[in-house]
């Protein structure tokens, strides 16, 4: 892109702004707005039928929203005038033609986007492809798909990476390769936002979530604070042999206390230090005591439950 169309305090930026997209019976985004940093991997988090696709769509002019504005380093994608150099996208597993090798089908992406044939192999090399850069894709596995996917993305050295559902059909190996490839892309000082269903995934994966439901932003923020802003669901976890005379002991602290269900005494309400004292005055003895937080799974469950994803 050229120098005109880079902004030093916007550059990288992902500004959504009172975005909404209107289909003839649903709200599939309704007045959202959020921002997303570079030099971080952001999840993008949301139940199914959220709107997390449509969103993105939006940002990459693939649907006209009905109002509000999506744009990256302060321009909507239809102004920019190398897109692929500065945006690379990855909206589901890749598709090519199927007789074409995988080196041949970013060739013809980058003879269309005017970048350099080398892009070509270099993308390749990047995303680990290179020994299957001479095999025909229809004998590529699912995981070789979603790395073509990314090279084609990559092939422009974009400084944003926009991807849904990455992870999706990745065995444990590839999501691990995946995670350190975004993790590094964000390091380089890169904005990189992805979607996904794999809580777990993003916990380990991303530095910012974006959470939303049935269309509407839930929660923005870094990932150990929007987990540590979730006190409600932090609880203690307690092994005795006494459990009768624990519970009458704490429901005297206005402790909540219920049966896990496998021997264990989940506590809420009281820390773990007032668990052990009461314990201790009580002269109950304690096999385990351990404050449990909630994963963002937990988090996320908590704070989407009730706003129905399928609409
Ligand atoms: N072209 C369309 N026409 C009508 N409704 C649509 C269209 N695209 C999406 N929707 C509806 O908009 C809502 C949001 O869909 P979207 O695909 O954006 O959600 P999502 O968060 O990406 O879901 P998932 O995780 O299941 O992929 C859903 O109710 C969906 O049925």
């Amino acid at each position: 892109m050229s120098d005109g169309q880079r902004s030093p305090t916007s550059d990288g930026q992902i500004v959504v702004s009172g975005l909404t997209k209107q289909y003839k019976n649903v709200r599939a985004v309704n007045n959202l707005s959020f921002t997303i940093q570079p030099g971080r991997v952001t999840g993008f988090l949301g139940p199914n039928g959220a709107g997390k696709t449509t969103t993105l769509r939006m940002l990459l002019n693939l649907v006209t929203p009905t109002s509000g504005t999506a744009t990256i380093s302060g321009h909507r994608y239809a102004d920019l005038s190398e897109p692929l150099r500065h945006v690379g996208a990855v909206l589901e597993a890749s598709s090519a033609h199927k007789g074409r090798t995988g080196v041949n089908h970013l060739r013809v992406i980058c003879a269309a986007a005017g970048l350099p044939r080398q892009r070509a192999d270099e993308a390749l090399a990047l995303v680990g492809l290179t020994p299957a850069a001479k095999r025909k894709f229809k004998g590529y596995s699912l995981g070789m798909k979603q790395r073509l996917g990314i090279a084609a993305a990559m092939l422009g050295d974009p400084r944003v990476l926009i991807l849904d559902e990455p992870a999706n059909g990745l065995d444990p190996e590839g999501i691990r390769w995946m995670r350190g490839f975004l993790k590094g892309l964000a390091h380089e000082g890169r904005t990189v936002l992805v979607s996904s269903h794999l809580l777990s995934e993003m916990q380990l994966l991303a530095d910012d979530v974006v959470i939303i439901a049935a269309g509407q932003l839930v929660r923005q923020g870094p990932v150990d604070q929007v987990i540590g802003s979730m006190t409600q669901g932090v609880r203690v976890r307690v092994r005795t042999p006494q459990a009768e005379a624990l519970t009458t002991a704490l429901k005297g602290q206005s402790a909540t206390v219920d049966a896990d269900g496998q021997g264990a005494l989940l506590v809420s309400g009281v820390d773990a230090a007032t668990v052990g004292r009461t314990a201790l005055a009580a002269g109950v003895e304690l096999h385990e005591l351990t404050t449990e937080r909630p994963d963002l799974e937990g988090v996320f469950l908590e704070l989407t439950a009730g706003k129905a994803g399928i609409r």
